[in-house]
C-alpha cells in the first residue's frame, strides 16, 4: 500500500493539529500514513514515502520556523524525484503577501528536487476551522488520487 509522510513545525499548536487532521483524512483514504514532527526526523524520511507532506506556519516576517530550518537546507541537496508532494501553512493574513510565505518557499525548494506538486498549496489562518477541514480533506485527496 501507497505510504504517504507528514513533516511538521509547530510553536503554539495550530500546525500541529493541522498536521493530526491531515495524518486522518490519509488514514480515512485507506493510506499508510507517518507523521513526525521536524526535529525528530532529517530528509531521508522521505526516502520510502510515495507522497510527501509540508506542514508548516511562518514566523518573523516570512521566515521559516526555526526548527525547520535544518530539514529546508537538507532539501538542497535531496533527490526526489518519481515521489509526489503538498504543502499546507498556517499564518495570519496581517503579514499581507507574507501570509504562509513558508508554505511557498517550501514548494519550490521540494520542486527543485524533482518531487511533483499534485495538490494545491492549502493556507490557514492560524487554527483549522470547519471550512479549512473541508480544505484540507480535499487536498488529501488531490494528493492520493494517483496512489
Ligand atoms: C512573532 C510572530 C511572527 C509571525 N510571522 C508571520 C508571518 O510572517 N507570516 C504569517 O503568515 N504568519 C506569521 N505569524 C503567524 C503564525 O504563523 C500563525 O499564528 C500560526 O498559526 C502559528 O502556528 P503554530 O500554532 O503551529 O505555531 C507570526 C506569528 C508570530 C507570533
Amino acid at each position: 500500500m501507497a505510504l504517504v509522510k507528514i513533516v511538521y513545525a509547530s510553536m503554539t499548536g495550530n500546525t500541529e493539529e493541522i498536521s493530526e487532521i491531515l495524518e486522518s483524512s490519509v488514514q480515512e483514504a485507506g493510506f499508510d500514513v507517518e507523521r513526525e514532527e521536524c526535529l525528530e526526523v532529517d530528509v531521508d524520511f522521505f526516502d520510502d514515502a510515495d507522497a510527501c507532506i509540508i506542514a508548516t506556519y511562518t514566523y518573523g516576517d516570512g521566515e521559516l520556523p526555526f526548527e525547520f530550518e535544518d530539514f529546508y537546507d537538507e532539501l538542497e541537496e535531496k533527490e526526489l524525484a518519481g515521489k509526489i508532494f503538498g504543502v499546507v501553512g498556517s499564518g495570519d493574513r496581517e503579514y499581507g503577501d507574507l501570509f504562509c510565505k513558508s508554505a511557498h518557499d517550501f514548494v519550490a525548494a521540494l520542486e527543485k528536487t524533482g518531487a511533483k506538486k499534485v495538490a494545491e498549496t492549502v493556507e490557514i489562518e492560524n487554527n483549522a476551522e470547519d471550512e479549512d477541514i473541508e480544505a484540507l480533506k480535499k487536498f488529501v485527496k488531490e494528493l492520493t488520487a494517483d496512489l
